[in-house]
């Protein structure tokens, strides 16, 4: 159990909603307009967690080296933003009692905050579009601010937005970054195990624990 906690900064991707087909989808019609051949969903996924340029970097890196990767940089991200901006949502799924969680949650009387690595842009039209954005008071993109998950910096943003001691806020991911971006800001931290995790267990994580669904995650919280 939880105790004292009055807010909750919840993850998206991996966490609320399942985007990998999004980025499946995206990624590969970048690689078509680069020339190069699609790649599996689960290789994609891995590199998800880290926001899209990191994403970038990696599915350019199956391909070419450091020096390629910098040269291509540009197009492939103009390419895949433009891709993921019109299936935004199209194929990505909520998990199951993600929207129970999220009320159960907000039965408690916490306040809930979104932070994502996603960029901002992606994130809100993909919220609204999946009935999630009304539950939240505060939205943070990878690009909201001048650092992201794993900096703690988002999530200190949210404290102070809230006027609450790290201690009394909770952050819920599917991701070491959420984990560690968490216990650097001192915030109790549960992580879910059904996300991406860069392809590494969610066991080896350092958390407050492991819940199966955002409505565990709220039973836990007192
Ligand atoms: O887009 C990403 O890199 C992952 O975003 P997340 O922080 O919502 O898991
Ligand atoms: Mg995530």
């Amino acid at each position: 159990m939880l105790d004292n906690i009055k807010a909750a900064i919840i993850d998206l991707d991996g966490t609320m909603l399942d985007t990998a087909p999004d980025f499946h989808v995206a990624v590969n019609r970048m690689r078509a307009d680069l020339g190069l051949g699609p790649l599996a969903m689960q290789t994609i996924v891995n590199f998800v967690g880290k926001g899209s340029e990191n994403l970038m970097r990696r599915v350019l890196a199956v391909d070419y080296d450091e020096d390629g990767v910098e040269q291509r940089f540009e197009e492939a991200l103009a390419s895949y933003q433009e891709h993921y901006l019109a299936i935004n949502g199209d194929y990505a799924t909520l998990y199951p009692n993600v929207i129970e969680g999220l009320q159960a949650l907000k039965a408690k009387g916490l306040r809930l905050a979104c932070v994502t690595n996603k960029p901002i842009a992606f994130a809100l039209p993909l919220m609204d579009k999946k009935g999630l954005y009304p539950f939240f008071d505060v939205i943070y993109g990878g690009d909201s601010l001048p650092k992201k998950k794993p900096d703690p910096m988002p999530l200190l943003q949210v404290c102070a937005d809230f006027s609450l001691q790290p201690v009394q806020v909770v952050a819920i991911g599917d991701s070491s970054n959420d984990a560690q971006a968490a216990r650097a800001a001192g915030c109790r931290v549960l992580n879910v195990p059904y996300g991406y995790n860069h392809g590494e267990p969610i066991h080896n994580v350092d958390s407050d624990g492991i819940v199966p669904t955002l409505l565990d995650a709220a039973h836990q919280i007192s």
